[in-house]
């Protein structure tokens, strides 16, 4: 089966890092009481992979069996906001959020073979009552009949600033001038790759969050899948 399960809905988001979709795409599978896919998380995984098994950033090879060999499990825990992420046995679901995770992510992510390996297991995501879809390639790639696609966007001295008080809210140290720097190379590699680049599709309705609360965001977008029959 090359698309899934086509009958099954689906909302992709898609947008770069702080622009919200991790956020709003929980609130948007609560809210409709859909399934969620972060595909992040499979890039995330597979460079934390990489790194506990030795495997260098730009070893091809070594990679795609990694990515096509994640040993992992996503559990749901009442109660818990977190979804529990087990890698070969050991929980990383904090430590796949590093921002060093998140620069090797995307490094990963830019090899073609490495994304066509994770492609199916992503397909998978989309089950009944349907899926919400978070990621960079959701709408253009991996589900393209999506029957709502969002390219969530904001300005990157806004995300910026949101992944500061994130990482202060956690009590760890920051430098606001270091993660601008981060996020603007970030930017640059997820959108100027070859393979699955970072774009909004043909037929996304695009939403800048720069001025937005999170609330007004899940609200719009709820909105625009209350106009396609969607809930
Ligand atoms: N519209 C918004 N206004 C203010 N803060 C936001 C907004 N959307 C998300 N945030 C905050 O910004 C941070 C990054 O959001 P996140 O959902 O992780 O983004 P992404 O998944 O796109 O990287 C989080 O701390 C989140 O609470
Ligand atoms: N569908 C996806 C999802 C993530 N990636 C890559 C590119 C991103 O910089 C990294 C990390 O993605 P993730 O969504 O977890 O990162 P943020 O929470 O937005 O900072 O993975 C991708 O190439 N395609």
């Amino acid at each position: 089966m090359s698309h899934s399960n086509r009958s099954v809905s689906v909302i992709t988001v898609d947008g770069p890092s702080g622009s919200g979709k991790g956020t709003v795409c929980r609130l948007l599978a609560e809210a409709l009481g859909w399934n969620l896919l972060d595909s992040g998380a499979l890039y995330r995984l597979t460079a934390l992979a990489a790194s506990h098994h030795g495997v260098a950033m730009d070893n091809e090879e070594a990679l795609v069996v990694l990515a096509a060999h994640l040993d992992v499990q996503f559990n749901v825990n009442e109660g818990e906001e977190d979804v529990q992420i087990i890698l070969e046995g050991e929980e990383v679901t904090q430590a796949i959020r590093s921002e060093s995770v998140g620069n090797d992510a995307s490094v990963v992510a830019a090899l073609g073979a490495v994304r066509k390996a994770l492609l199916e297991r992503q397909r998978a995501f989309a089950e009944v009552p349907g899926l919400i879809a978070d990621g960079r390639d959701m709408g253009t790639v991996v589900f393209p009949e999506a029957a709502l696609k969002v390219y969530l966007d904001a300005s990157v001295e806004e995300r910026a600033r949101r992944r500061y008080n994130q990482l202060i809210n956690k009590g760890l140290d920051a430098s606001l001038e270091t993660i601008l720097a981060d996020l603007q190379a970030r930017d640059a590699r997820d959108k100027n790759r070859s393979v699955a680049p970072l774009k909004p599709a043909d037929d996304a309705v695009i939403l800048d969050s720069t001025i937005m609360t999170i609330e007004e965001v899940l609200d719009a977008i709820l909105e625009e899948a209350r106009h396609r029959g969607l809930r």
